[in-house]
């Protein structure tokens, strides 16, 4: 465990610039998080054609943040396993299934949630 150091803004900015690195890194790296900012832009485009209301946007927003904090966890999650196992195990396995399982039950989370708030907008506009 680290000592309490007094605090610095310099190392504030520091832990700051790790932490864009670290999406940095998720966008280079990841196709699947490609995939998850072209859904976000087709369901952003969508909220501003059909002009949905405050809290339908708070609730799309809530949806994309759950899908790339699921992906970014789960990509660090295989960073982890590839560093501390690079060999097979079926532990390894089991860790990284799980970590995957968590990013599509978060995708489907918002499908479903994007299918509430979309399909009506949809029905009237047709
Ligand atoms: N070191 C390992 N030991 C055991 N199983 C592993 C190991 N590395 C990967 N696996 C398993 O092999 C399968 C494929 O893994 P991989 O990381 O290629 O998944 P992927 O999601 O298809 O890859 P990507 O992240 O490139 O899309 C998964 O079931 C994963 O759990």
């Amino acid at each position: 465990m680290n000592k309490l150091s007094t605090f610095s803004f310099a190392a504030r900015i520091r832990s700051f610039s790790y932490a864009l690195s670290g999406i940095a890194v998720l966008i280079k790296s990841q196709h699947n998080f490609w995939i998850h900012l072209l859904a976000t832009t087709l369901v952003i485009s969508c909220g501003l054609f059909f002009q949905i209301d405050p809290i339908e946007w708070c609730l799309v927003i809530l949806a994309i943040l759950a899908v790339f904090v699921a992906e970014a966890l789960n990509t660090a999650i295989e960073f982890l396993c590839d560093a501390v196992s690079p060999a097979p195990h079926p532990l390894i396995q089991k860790s990284k299934d799980v970590a995957a399982g968590a990013v599509l039950i978060s995708a489907i989370g918002a499908i479903i949630i994007g299918l509430i708030i979309f399909l009506p907008y949809f029905k009237a506009y047709l």
